[in-house]
């Protein structure tokens, strides 16, 4: 048994140590100054008109080489192009509809009722100045299809109706279609371009268009490094690598106790390692081979620094797989609901006999019998057998196909946050008695502040951005 699972193990039954109980002051984290990426062009075709008043009239979703569906729209009155791919999600769609990993994608939701409990505040932020209710502040599929769009809505978070968000969103939706023979049709065929039409029929001509040809992750990932503090003066500090981050995976790694700083997705942190105690590889959008710059930065990493803890998530998993000399592929449909069975493997491939219930979204997958041998599987999917995880045999390196950090759930697998910092704790008092018997008189505050490292080091941020960037 490794190291990693013997404390897997461990965290199952034990309660955290009193460095991670949850922290009880909170300073003003600047996401929301950092972050935002609202001048970044979304991939959505040019709206025909979008007053920002739901639009409800016919429309269409039609399948590249497919069928063509009528129904009605509601949200912008725009058309859209992209991916068609449906996820069996029962609930969660606000959360489903801002995770990034969607980005330029039409979303199919397979459960019929959609919009029954309505929209919660986008701008609602809870004590570390995360996003409340929603993964990010927008909506990134291009376009949602459901089969019954509720019109009528109930709950008590719920501030506006599905389709008033998306048309303040410019986000088309339609409605009144047969979901059921959709989903048949992709499952039989495949993920497929398709395009939604609202007012108008598809016709001839109307150009089917691939998300995955633009710059996804780039277009996602935060500009510039941002610090989310976890409220501790001496809290272990992360590097987020930030393909496109779900607000609750930084919140699962802050509610433990350890502050982040998220940086771009092309940062090469390689050369700044040193200044942090664990380096994470956040979900995103697109195939994983296109992003090449993240994988060739995490090889380096792991060549250079071989104590470093380094996890990944969805993407993050696709790309630390890439990195270490793994392939991925397409799948046929991808993996996309919140019941998918994951089993855990022991390092020759065998059953642990412990199986978790996950939350998915992809549309890739790591092909586990091209990891190098001194990796392995560290969780495999019980319906198609395809990878959903890996380990290093030696280094507390791991990572999931699967989100540990699901919201709404389920949780099983929320463990693997504990699991990743303790590995970090771990590193961080490593690298604490090195420090002491190099230099005597080093003391813990001399730690560069991430700022200064970052404004120092990174050679294209710009002037004045150290200004927006105050921590
Ligand atoms: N949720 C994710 O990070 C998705 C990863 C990748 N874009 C895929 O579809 O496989």
């Amino acid at each position: 048994m490794t190291k990693l699972h013997q404390s897997a193990t461990a965290l199952l039954s034990r309660t955290l140590s009193p460095a991670f109980t949850p922290p009880r002051i909170f300073g003003l984290q600047i996401r929301h100054k950092a972050s935002v990426v609202d001048d970044v062009r979304r991939f959505i075709p040019q709206l025909t008109s979008n007053s920002g008043k739901p639009s409800y009239e016919p429309a269409t979703l039609s399948i590249r080489g497919g069928p063509t569906f009528r129904g009605n729209s509601f949200g912008a009155r725009s058309d859209a192009s992209g991916e068609a791919v449906f996820t069996t999600s029962l609930v969660g769609y606000p959360e489903s509809m801002t995770d990034p990993s969607y980005r330029g994608q039409i979303l199919v939701f397979t459960q019929p009722l959609i919009g029954n409990y309505g929209v919660p505040s986008s701008s609602a932020r809870d004590e570390y100045g995360l996003l409340r209710y929603l993964e990010s502040t927008n909506i990134h599929p291009s376009g949602i299809v459901v089969g019954d769009l509720a019109h009528r809505y109930s709950h008590w978070s719920a501030v506006e109706s599905l389709s008033e968000w998306c048309a303040r969103e410019g986000v088309p939706g339609v409605t009144g279609v047969d979901t059921r023979e959709i989903v048949t049709f992709l499952r039989e065929r495949g993920s497929s371009l398709a395009n939604i039409t609202v007012g108008r029929d598809h016709v001839r001509g109307d150009e089917y268009q691939d998300s995955a040809d633009t710059e996804l992750v780039k277009n996602v990932s935060t500009k510039l490094p941002y610090y989310v503090p976890s409220g501790y003066t001496a809290a272990p500090h992360i590097a987020l690598i930030d393909c496109g981050v779900k607000e609750n995976i930084i919140r699962s790694i802050v509610s433990r106790g350890a502050s982040i700083t998220c940086l771009p997705y092309d940062y090469p942190i390689h050369q700044m390692a040193e200044n942090f105690d664990g380096v994470f590889i956040s979900n995103g959008p697109g195939d994983p081979t296109k992003c090449s710059k993240t994988s060739q930065n995490l090889r380096n990493l792991m060549n250079l620094n071989h104590k470093i803890p380094i996890m990944g998530i969805c993407l993050g998993h696709q790309l630390l797989a890439i990195a270490a000399g793994a392939k991925t592929i397409k799948m046929k449909y991808g993996n996309r609901a919140h019941n998918i069975p994951a089993l855990e493997v022991d390092k020759e491939g065998r059953s642990t006999g412990r199986c978790h219930i996950t939350s998915q979204n992809h549309g890739y997958a790591v092909e586990a019998t091209t990891l190098p041998p001194e990796f392995c599987e560290y969780f495999r999917n019980l319906n198609d057998g395809s990878n959903e995880g890996i380990m290093h045999k030696e280094r507390p390196i791991f990572s999931t196909q699967f989100h540990p950090e699901a919201k709404g759930g389920p949780m099983d697998t929320s463990y693997l946050f504990d699991v990743y910092l303790e590995n970090v704790q771990e590193y961080r008092q490593h690298k604490h008695t090195q420090d002491l018997l190099l230099k005597p008189t080093k003391h813990e505050q001399s730690i560069p502040m991430p700022l200064e490292v970052l404004t120092e080091k990174r050679v294209d941020l710009e002037e004045g951005d150290n200004v927006r960037l105050q921590i």
